[in-house]
């Protein structure tokens, strides 16, 4: 799938990851629907990417990911602005493992109204043009971060979510790809802001800080940059993208073929 033209919508745009996959895919000629609950940075930023991108590129629309109505209403608004939506990013997300619950609402839950809401919007099977959706994911859904139990499960769910989504949008002729991209440690608020965050394994974010010295830190733009791939290779469909600081690359899950039929 060829970028230029195409429409986007991005949740949790206005700062951090979200904010360089926005960047990215208006650099590559596609126009975006910036979703955020933070309104003030949300405005500014669309504001200066219609400087630099050129007028009516970007769009900010307030929206809680929590929220069915609120969600509904901003695809309502962005397909409207834009003719039809082509690509969606649950991109969205917040670790605080002393607000489990909002955790699992916001991550998984969120990405799950997300999804539901791209297909009715975008499957062939309902009139729409077909499209792909791109869940952020993270390292800690392919293993364990000792510090942070629902946060790695949350991003757990989100990868399973995606990989079954992907399984039953082909079977179904959506013509909508679903892929998860897995990073690992990104120098953003969500990650400088994390010991004040941590609840009942706090005592462990020594083993964290470890972790974080081998694996290193990576910047939003190279985070951004593997978006690029799963958007527009018509190929991948179910796929976790792994990315960090030393490699990148797709992972192998255990091939379950005797027992996997619906
Ligand atoms: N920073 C990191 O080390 C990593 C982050 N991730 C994932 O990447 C995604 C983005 O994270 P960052 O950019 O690091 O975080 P961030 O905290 O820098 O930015 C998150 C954005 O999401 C928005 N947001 C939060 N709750 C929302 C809600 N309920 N509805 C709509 N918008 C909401 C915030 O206002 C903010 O603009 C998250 O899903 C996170 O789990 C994955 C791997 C590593
Ligand atoms: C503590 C801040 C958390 C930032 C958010 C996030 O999603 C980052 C996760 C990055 C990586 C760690 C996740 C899980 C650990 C899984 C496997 C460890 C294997 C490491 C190795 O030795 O290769």
């Amino acid at each position: 799938m060829a970028l230029d033209g195409k429409t986007a919508i991005v949740t949790g745009a206005a700062m951090g990851i979200g904010k360089a996959i926005t960047e990215i895919l208006l650099k590559n000629g596609a126009k975006v629907a910036v979703l955020d609950v933070n309104k003030v940075e949300g405005e500014n930023l669309v504001k200066d990417l219609n400087k630099e991108y050129g007028a009516d590129r970007a769009l900010f629309l307030s929206c809680n990911v929590e929220s069915d109505e609120e969600f509904k209403a901003a695809f309502q608004k962005a397909a409207e602005a834009f003719g039809a939506i082509d690509i969606l990013c649950n991109n969205a997300g917040i670790l605080n493992e002393e607000k489990w619950q909002d955790m699992i609402s916001i991550n998984l839950a969120g990405v799950i109204r997300g999804t539901y809401l791209a297909l009715e919007h975008m499957r062939k099977t309902n009139g729409g043009g077909g499209g792909v959706i791109v869940n952020i994911a993270s390292m800690a859904g392919l293993g364990p971060l000792l510090t942070c139990p629902v946060y790695t499960a949350t991003k757990h769910g989100v990868i399973g979510f995606t990989r079954a989504v992907a399984a039953a949008s082909a079977a179904s002729n959506y013509g909508i790809r679903v892929n998860a991209l897995c990073p690992s440690f990104v120098g953003t608020e969500l990650f400088t802001t994390i010991e004040h965050k941590l609840g009942q394994f706090a005592h462990l974010k020594g083993a964290a800080n470890q972790l974080v010295e081998k694996l290193g830190v990576l910047n939003t733009p190279e985070v951004a940059e593997c978006i690029l791939e799963l958007v527009t290779d018509e190929t991948k469909n179910g796929e976790a993208f792994m990315v960090r600081t030393e490699m990148k690359g797709y992972v192998p899950f255990p091939s379950l073929s005797s027992t996997d039929k619906p």
